[in-house]
């Protein structure tokens, strides 16, 4: 089967999986080159949608005065969520870098346009969020490609959609799915920093495994 992927094809898919990281301390200033965004923007657009209705759009910040305004909204979001643990959780959150919006060269936003293909979609007319989700499928093929050009990725979802959509001058109907930090970085962590922070730890998959109906609570 010549469609098949060697052993090192399929390692190096699975060295790109294991090894992505959220970005957030590490970025470097250097300019991220067009053709590398380029390819991690096609890597993207290849990602699976319902009908094949590619509902995205990508939204590409390099204007300082820009990621200085979202940055403004983050910093107000974020004082409203650490609002909302106590005592030693939240002087923990108080500690935790949970973004890179400034430091990154490059911002993205990912949008999903859920009239792109008209009020009938194949596949989406039982399961409506389906458009959404798809947009998601092409953040984490960017992800997973940017990882394997040696660049990281964090996502920052402490922002409040209608400065976000006011920001970067998004229409009413279009919803924004990511804001994304991307950018060369110093080096990629072994392990997820809210882990290495004591936030979370990975759970064990055995215990989200169910053999033909659900097994837990
Ligand atoms: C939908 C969504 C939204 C966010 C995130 C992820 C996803 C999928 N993550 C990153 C998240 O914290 C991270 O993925 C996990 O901690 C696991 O770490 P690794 O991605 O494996 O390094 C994230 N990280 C952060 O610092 N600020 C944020 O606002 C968010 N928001």
């Amino acid at each position: 089967m010549d469609d098949a992927f060697t052993a090192a094809e399929r390692d190096a898919l699975y060295k790109a999986i294991f090894s992505r990281r959220d970005v957030r301390g590490q970025f470097r200033p250097d300019p991220v080159p067009d053709e590398v965004l380029d390819r991690i923007l096609l890597a993207a657009h290849h990602a699976p949608s319902v009908g094949f209705m590619q509902p995205w759009n990508f939204i590409v910040v390099t204007d300082p005065a820009v990621k200085s305004r979202i940055h403004a909204d983050f910093a107000r979001a974020n004082e409203e969520a650490a609002a909302l643990f106590e005592g030693e959780r939240r002087a923990l959150y108080g500690r935790l870098k949970l973004e890179g919006i400034r430091e990154a060269p490059v911002n993205l936003c990912i949008t999903c346009d859920r009239e792109r293909a008209g009020p009938v979609v194949l596949g989406r007319t039982h399961l409506p969020a389906m458009d959404l989700y798809s947009c998601v499928c092409a953040v984490q093929n960017l992800w997973l490609a940017a990882r394997a050009e040696g660049l990281g990725v964090g996502w920052v979802s402490i922002l409040h959609e209608d400065v976000l959509k006011q920001a970067l001058g998004i229409p009413e109907r279009i919803v924004p799915i990511a804001y994304l930090c991307l950018g060369h970085v110093s080096h990629f962590e072994t392990t997820p920093e809210l882990e290495t922070k004591g936030w979370r730890k990975r759970l064990p998959l055995e215990d989200l495994v169910f053999r033909d109906r659900w097994e837990g609570e």
